[in-house]
């Protein structure tokens, strides 16, 4: 198996791309988004009517830069914000503005049965405590209808470092980790919730003394 990571370990790692070598935040947000765009060219996804539910950190500007991606290749696309964007980090809001300028089409409120996929980049690797109720019961709603969902990096719900389910998960057909595998997709909960694990290079650097908690 290759290597995993912690979500520590990851976090570690992207500030060090970010901040000792150089490579910008925004670029890292638009190799996982082109990423991304390779796994569902190459998959065999309906690609029809997809929703992309955003969240408020860098997983959510992943999900715009996608989606815009998506646009431009005239593929039917949706985004949709879960949270107020007022809160959103300065990634997205920036991710936002490019995706606006280009006409990304943005919905309050998407019917999921409507989709024919539905792109998860709600929470990755930051998510540190339980769903809000909220959020819970709209995952819930959503597993229960059995929408196809692809995960990036992280089924929303799951730490990626336990595998634990965090209040409530969104069941993923794929998830496309960043870098390397979550260490949480292959155990427990999350393994149930992550379906096939899918790891794309997107650039990070990882400093030659660096030690992993796991080795493979
Ligand atoms: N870090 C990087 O340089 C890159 C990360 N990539 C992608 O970004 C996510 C990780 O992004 P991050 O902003 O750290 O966190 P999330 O987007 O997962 O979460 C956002 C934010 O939400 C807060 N939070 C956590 N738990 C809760 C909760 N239960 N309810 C409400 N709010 C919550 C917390 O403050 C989080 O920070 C990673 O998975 C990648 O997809 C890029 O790919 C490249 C660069
Ligand atoms: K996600």
């Amino acid at each position: 198996m290759k290597q995993l990571v912690t979500t520590d370990e990851m976090q570690t790692l992207d500030q060090h791309t970010i901040t000792e070598v150089g490579l910008s935040v925004d670029v890292l947000i638009e190799r996982a988004a082109l990423a991304s765009l390779e796994v569902l060219g190459a998959g065999n996804y309906d690609l029809s009517n997809v929703l992309v539910l955003v969240g408020l950190g860098n997983n959510g500007a992943d999900g715009i830069a996608l989606a815009r991606l998506l646009h431009q290749l005239n593929i039917p696309v949706t985004l949709q914000f879960v949270g107020n964007v007022n809160k959103a980090k300065d990634t997205v809001k920036r991710q936002l503005k490019i995706a606006q300028a280009c006409g990304v089409p943005r919905s309050e409120k998407s019917d999921f049965k409507q989709a024919s996929l539905i792109i998860d980049a709600i929470f990755g690797t930051g998510l540190n405590h339980d769903l809000p109720d909220g959020l819970q019961k709209m995952v819930k709603a959503a597993n229960h209808i059995e929408s196809t969902v692809v995960a990036l990096d992280v089924p929303t719900g799951v730490d990626g470092t336990s595998g634990q389910v965090m209040g409530a998960a969104l069941k993923a057909k794929t998830t496309i980790c960043f870098a390397f595998g979550k260490a949480g997709l292959f155990k427990g909960q999350g393994k149930k919730m992550a379906g096939q694990v899918l790891v794309k290079d997107i650039g990070i650097v990882v400093p030659n003394d660096f030690k992993f908690s796991t080795n493979n």
